[in-house]
């Protein structure tokens, strides 16, 4: 039996900020990290709660505000599955914080005991934690707040420390106590080698490789990794890898500057045509790839053309494997995909894709739901593909089954083996690095190929700041506005002006600001739409 009156001393010392209001945003809490030490309190307490209900399974928190500048900090719980919390929790976990914030001791408790009351706790369970932090400056002292309450639940907690997101949701989903970082380059290590022991011949389809690490995280784990992939190694350089200067974080470098710049990152003087460049982001659960070509021009390979070269290689793996008719493949994107990459997969691939609204977790749910082969990706690189348990049991009856064509059972094994080396759990800079890497080389493509599959409209993202961006209220997978009242359609005026010219308008869900989305025919007409709507916005 636990008594939650133990947590007073903890209450005061780590529950500083007070008469704040947390809300649970696209990807947890995140915020500026001298506004966290309550909510990181509270987000411990919601953990061990969630371990509790599910009898003392491993429940997994991750202390990052990913591509945020160094400044900000945030944290997001992990199932044992190794997906994101699941969203009725989101509302236990903002209930608890605000208490914590704008009440006392007294008030807190009496809310914490009707929260347990209701969620029938077995209180003879143990709970327990798997935590890790990325670089910033802020987290291992956040840590320390986010662990405060553990003691009075008798939780066991693993801390993993300086750890990507997507390594924390693999070993949480691996639900196992001595588990370790090892664990993860020596899986995905040995998908690799199974995979390319298909294909002794082949041959990568650039001369050097070239990580940017965000100076985060992500350049620490990858140098750990990458003994494990001598193949790779000897080709490889990480750059912008100085995750011990925190305040270099995500600063001139990284996915979203590269994806927000549409230009190379800070650290690389004289790029080379036959290499191939890739950036991850602070936390390393997205990655964007990028080329110059002879004349030097940057070329962006964003998730967008991440999704659609894995779709075209694992449709035609399938196709192979005479499997086309009993494995349904299908693609999830947000609004924010470019129009052309839509046009591409279900034109040209003859691919079905689905629109939800931005964040991992809405596209996560509909490509476990909806396919057996389930491909995700947010433009800006964050995603992964997911494997049914139905595509397992069709693929295995199938090479059980055998074959008398060498080029299906080849086939089968491909798709086996690249189901592998995919995070299932989370997108992933690290796994979605290899698959990449490994469908370019299976199917021959150099980064340049694989750029000229199809063309992207000329598109512009930008933020605006606004007095309360909670007014803006959105439907249709957050493609139009229904607040404030008149503004969609002052947008639609707007947009049936351009060729081929789309726009929409949303809150972030991470930062102060509201998102202004805009594609259209040429450069000149994009930034004239962007610059409409965001006049629009302004007046609204
Ligand atoms: C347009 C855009 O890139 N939005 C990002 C951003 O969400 P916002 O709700 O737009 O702030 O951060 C999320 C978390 O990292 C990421 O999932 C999402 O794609
Ligand atoms: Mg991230």
């Amino acid at each position: 039996m636990f008594d939650i009156t133990q947590l007073e001393p903890a209450f005061i010392k780590y529950c500083t900020t007070r008469n704040h209001s947390y809300t649970y945003g696209t990807a947890g809490f995140r915020a500026n990290a001298s506004t966290l030490d309550t909510v990181m309190f509270t987000t411990g307490i919601v953990a061990i709660l969630r371990s509790l209900v599910l009898q003392g399974k491993y429940i997994g928190v991750m202390i990052t505000a990913s591509h945020n500048p160094p400044q900000d900090n945030g944290v997001k719980i992990v199932e044992p599955s190794g997906a994101m919390l699941i969203e009725s929790w989101e509302q236990i976990a903002t209930d608890l914080a605000n208490i914590a914030s704008h009440g006392n001791f007294t008030a807190f408790v009496m809310h914490l005991s009707q929260v347990i009351a209701k969620l029938n706790i077995d209180e003879t369970t143990t709970p327990r934690l798997i935590v890790g932090h990325d670089s910033r400056e802020s987290s291992p002292y956040l840590m320390e707040c986010l662990q405060a309450a553990a003691p009075v639940f008798d939780t066991i907690v693993i801390n993993h420390t300086l750890i990507t997101t997507p390594q924390l949701h693999y070993l949480t989903m691996l639900q196992n106590d001595v588990v370790t970082e090892v664990d993860y380059y020596k899986f995905f290590s040995t998908s690799w080698n199974n995979l390319f022991s298909l294909y002794p011949d082949l041959n990568l389809t650039f001369n050097n490789l070239i990580v940017d690490g965000a100076n985060g995280v992500g350049s620490v784990q990858f140098s750990k990794f990458l003994p494990y992939l001598p193949q790779l190694a000897t080709l490889t350089t990480i750059i912008n890898d100085k995750h011990n200067v925190p305040q270099m974080l995500n600063v001139d470098c990284g996915a979203d500057f590269v994806k927000t710049n549409q230009k190379l990152p800070n650290g690389i003087v004289n790029p080379n045509p036959s290499d191939l460049y890739a950036s991850f982001d602070g936390d390393a659960d997205r990655i964007v790839f990028y080329y110059v070509d002879n004349n030097k021009k940057f070329h962006l390979l964003d998730g967008d053309k991440i999704s659609t070269i894995l779709t075209k290689c694992l449709i035609s793996m399938l196709r192979e494997s005479e499997l086309l008719n009993d494995i349904n493949l299908g693609v999830v994107q947000t609004a924010y995909a470019n129009g052309s990459s839509t046009k591409y997969i279900t034109k040209s691939l003859k691919v079905p894709v689905e629109c939800t609204k931005t964040g991992v977790k809405h596209l996560h749910h509909i490509a476990e739901s909806k396919f057996d082969i389930g491909i995700y990706f947010e433009a800006n690189g964050h995603g992964t593909v997911l494997f049914s348990n139905k595509f397992y049991e069709v693929l295995q009856k199938a090479i059980d089954n055998g074959s008398s064509s060498e080029k299906i059972h080849k086939a089968r094994l491909s798709l086996f083996y690249f189901s592998k080396l995919i995070n299932q759990t989370v997108g992933d800079s690290m796994a979605d690095l290899l698959a990449v890497i490994a469908t370019l080389s299976i199917l021959q493509l150099s980064p340049s190929d694989w750029d000229t599959e199809y063309q992207d409209l000329p598109n512009l993202l930008t933020k605006c700041t606004v007095l309360n961006r909670f007014v803006f209220k959105t439907t249709d997978m957050e493609r139009k506005l229904t607040s404030p009242s008149g503004l969609q359609e002052k947008i639609d005026a707007a947009v049936s002006k351009y060729d081929s010219g789309r726009s929409f308008v949303r809150a972030s869900g991470t930062e102060d600001a509201v998102r202004i989305y805009a594609e259209a025919k040429t450069k000149a007409e994009v930034e004239a739409l962007s610059k409409e709507v965001t006049q629009l916005v302004e007046n609204s």
